[in-house]
């Protein structure tokens, strides 16, 4: 056997060599978490190169994060020699499906230059339709519009399909919206996050040409985290295979965990792998069972919380790594002594288990979490950084920067233009602009486009009319300015250069530099970074294009933001993010009925089934030790409100747990007001402040600088401004104060939005500090009541629930879905 052969197979068990050296027919291997499905992939990849079997070029393996794409490079770099791997593809889907159509363009019937919209600008662009369409936004808010076309692409759904089947007026709406929506997209030459996925499928399938000629080149599809593809990702990995049928068919390998799909609000469905032996029949499964992961304390306690879910199938999972220590559990009676808690247990486990912070991850179900957790590193001066939040990339000033890239790149770019068009002021007024969206849309043009006849007017279109002289120029000069970045890009300039042209030309620099709002100061910071980041780019990949840089900007997600190398911190994060991670020591934290499990899933057995594989996936990270927390009371929306232990606690067998602090002691601490904890006896009571920082927050959270690796740019900031405040992983400078409010819309693989709670969370209503106490408990509704909702639209008012602040009413929305709202925050209307 070929030496390199044998140092891939050495140490897999017989099910995982199996795995690795299959060949022929679909596998799929499914196993619990920590049984080595992922290293069972990358070593199949080694395998089959070093065997002779494949080239590296006829290699497409898919990953969920674009960081766990690069880990899993860098292990065959090491395994196979570096030189050997550049052809192969090793991808999340969406970075695959950029490739596929940057080179496919014209089948597509697009320019190769085209933008790929975020859930924001895919938002903003669906506001302009429904402006355009003249769709009352009260009842069919833009948002929730742009979230149900998200679903319907995940789903394959065209246009043309959701009208066929719109059977009552919201779904004609809806249908109407997508067609215009996507309408505008083309002429905008873009794309969003879900079009990605759906074109691709669609060249595929209506071009055979196309779909051979990637058959020919992909010998082997190998997908990772299989659970959670949606739809469309199955669709475009059969596409991509073939199947039996076809001359060219690949080789398909997909390993997944059922008990670990926690994207189903994404459109992840758990039948992809339930249902993979009845789709190819010829499929060969195999079950791996040793888990090398955790010792048998943590595989028992993460048995006894997914035994709970009905009709899975039952798996047996073992480990000879010996009992370990027990799970350690706390009852905190606030969210400050729960934090007080995990620092007082990290400083113990430095000083006598040998731990470094590094060693360390904190979960939470919701980004909003990880305030009272911060709070207490920062004042305990526990190193750390936090994963999530407002993502970096979608930062006020980033996404202006980021709009005139994007708007010097593409000039159909509406959603950019538009942004930037008075940023900063210029003097335009909505008349002017409306001007030119109506030559737009006379002329069937793109914004751009109708903007360039401003000042130079198209021989047949001729000018714009309703502009005065001023704003003409104006205009003129805006275009002019784009077009001279544009040279500069197709002389090859580089991004960073680019980008100091258009922030210091279009006055954007100026405008931040002459505030005197701190704020400001700030975003001059972020822009430094993101400066930085251009330059970083630039040195890595010199032939690479400004137009490379923005794919690789707008594929980043939250995962990726953990930078490697990082020993020195301890790691705070969603659950969601945690996918496939492991970390030998693990706090599980907020384990409460209404916390974690979400207050959403109490009364949805299928979403409570999602929350238990959720809690599934926290516990399994653990290595080593596993903390398990709770606090008996939590600032819910604004006041310390009681909440009952996680389900998923009891779920675990209680022989597994040492409680350090039960709960009849934190009760009885709670009610005679004393206080207990490292740090909580001196704090102010967080949740007296909670609130009212929430609402402040709301938009673009605390723009807070960075701290590692800060490089300041030509841009001019003093690096010495730079307000530190605990460090920051990669791109997400500042902890997020209102992940739970930017949680929506499931944007491409942005773990983020995942993570910070689904989208329809009732808390991301708006955590406003605004309504006050005095206000009665139902708001003037009353049971029965038709309402309308920003973002989900209409729907009548089922019950109520709780009573003075903490009313909050069932609504079941004309979607069908039904949402419990705190009526506090809740914009709902009665109509
Ligand atoms: N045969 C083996 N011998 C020793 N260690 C192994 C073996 N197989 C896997 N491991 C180790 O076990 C750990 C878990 O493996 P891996 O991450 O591949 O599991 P997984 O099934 O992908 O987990 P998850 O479900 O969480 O994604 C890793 O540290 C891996 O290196
Ligand atoms: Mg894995």
């Amino acid at each position: 056997m070929d030496s390199r052969v044998q140092r891939i197979v050495a140490g897999l068990n017989p099910q995982q060599l199996e795995a690795v050296t299959h060949s022929g027919a679909p596998l799929l291997v499914v196993a619990g978490a920590g049984s080595g499905k992922t290293r069972v992939l990358t070593s199949r990849i080694g395998y089959l190169i070093a065997s002779g079997r494949a080239a590296p070029g006829q290699i497409l393996a898919i990953t969920f994060t674009n960081k766990a794409a690069r880990e899993m490079r860098e292990r065959l770099e090491s395994a196979l020699g570096g030189s050997a791997i550049r052809t192969m593809w090793v991808s999340t889907f969406h970075s695959a499906c950029v490739r596929i159509l940057r080179s496919e363009h014209d089948a597509l019937g697009m320019r190769s230059t085209f933008t790929i919209y975020d859930a924001q600008d895919a938002q903003r662009l669906m506001k302009l339709v429904c402006r355009e369409e003249n769709i009352d936004i009260r009842a069919h808010p833009p948002k929730s519009l742009s979230r149900r076309v998200s679903d319907l692409k995940n789903d394959l759904v065209t246009p043309e399909q959701a009208a066929d089947d719109a059977a009552d007026q919201d779904s004609q709406v809806l249908a109407h919206a997508y067609a215009a929506y996507q309408i505008r997209l083309r002429q905008a030459n873009a794309m969003d996050f879900d079009d990605l996925i759906m074109s691709t499928v669609d060249v595929l399938r209506s071009h055979p040409d196309v779909a051979d000629h990637y058959r020919r080149r992909f010998r082997h599809i190998l997908v990772d985290e299989y659970q959670d593809t949606n739809r469309a990702q199955y669709e475009l990995v059969r596409a991509l295979t073939g199947t039996a049928e076809d001359d060219n068919h690949g080789e398909l390998t997909v390993v997944g965990d059922a008990d670990q799909s926690i994207y189903a609000f994404r459109g992840a469905t758990i039948r992809n792998i339930e249902d993979f032996e009845k789709d190819f029949p010829e499929a060969r499964t195999i079950l791996l069972e040793q888990n090398y992961r955790s010792t048998q304390s943590i595989l028992s306690a993460a048995n006894g919380i997914i035994a709970n879910n009905s009709g899975r199938r039952p798996k047996r999972l073992w480990t000879d790594r010996g009992d370990g220590e027990k799970i350690v559990g706390y009852v905190a009676d606030s969210e400050a002594d729960e934090s007080a808690f995990v620092v007082s247990e990290i400083d113990r486990l430095r000083d006598d288990a040998g731990i470094s912070y590094g060693d360390v991850a904190v979960f939470y179900r919701t980004n909003a979490q990880s305030r009272a957790v911060e709070d207490m590193f920062v004042r305990s001066g526990i190193p750390y950084r936090v994963i999530g939040g407002t993502r970096f990339y979608e930062r006020r000033e980033i996404k202006d920067a980021l709009a005139y890239l994007h708007a010097i790149v593409n000039r159909d770019d509406t959603v950019s233009i538009r942004r930037i068009l008075n940023m900063p002021k210029r003097g335009l007024g909505a008349k002017s602009e409306e001007a030119v969206a109506m030559h737009a849309a006379r002329w069937d043009v793109s914004f751009g486009a109708a903007l360039c006849d401003v000042g130079d007017p198209h021989p047949e279109r001729g000018p714009v009319s309703g502009i005065g002289k001023k704003a003409s120029a104006t205009m003129a000069g805006f275009v002019s300015m784009l077009e001279s970045g544009r040279e500069m890009a197709e002389a090859g300039a580089a991004p960073d250069a680019i980008l100091d042209f258009a922030m210091e030309e279009s006055g954007y620099l100026d405008m931040l530099r002459s505030s005197d709002d701190p704020q400001d100061e700030s975003r001059l910071e972020n822009l430094a970074e993101l400066h930085s980041v251009a330059v970083d780019f630039h040195k890595a990949n010199p032939d690479a294009t400004l137009a490379d840089w923005l794919d690789q900007v707008s594929l980043v997600s939250d995962a990726d933001q953990l930078a490697d190398g990082d020993e020195g911190e301890v790691t705070l994060m969603t659950v969601h993010t945690a996918k496939g991670l492991e970390f030998p020591v693990v706090f599980v934290t907020g384990l409460e009925d209404g916390t974690f499990p979400h207050m959403r899933s109490l009364i949805d057995p299928a979403e409570l089934a999602e929350e238990r594989r959720l809690a599934y996936v926290a516990v399994t990270r653990a290595r080593q030790r596993l903390y398990i927390t709770r606090a008996a009371a939590r600032a819910s929306w604004g006041a310390p409100q009681e909440f009952p232990p996680s389900r998923f606690i009891e779920e675990i067998p209680d022989s597994l747990i040492d409680w350090r602090r039960s709960e009849s002691s934190a009760d009885a601490m709670r009610r005679s007001g004393g206080r207990t904890g490292t740090w909580g006896s001196g704090g102010r009571r967080r949740s007296e402040s909670f609130g009212g920082g929430y609402g402040d927050e709301l938009d673009d959270g605390p723009v807070v600088g960075s701290g590692k690796g800060f490089v300041p740019g030509k841009l001019g900031v003093d690096a010495a401004k730079q307000k530190r405040r605990g460090k920051q992983a990669g791109a997400a400078r500042g902890a997020n104060r209102s992940g739970a409010a930017n949680a929506s819309a499931g944007v491409g693989e942005s773990v983020s939005d995942a993570a910070a709670g689904s989208p329809g969370l009732g808390a991301a209503d708006g955590a406003g500090p605004n309504a006050g106490p005095s206000v009665p408990d139902t708001y003037g509704l009353a049971v029965g009541d038709s309402v309308v909702h920003k973002s989900f639209g209409r729907g009548k008012i089922v019950a109520f629930e709780g009573t003075g602040r903490n009313t909050t009413a069932r609504v079941t929305f004309s979607s069908g879905q039904t949402k419990r709202l705190a009526l506090r925050f809740a914009p709902l209307e009665k109509i």
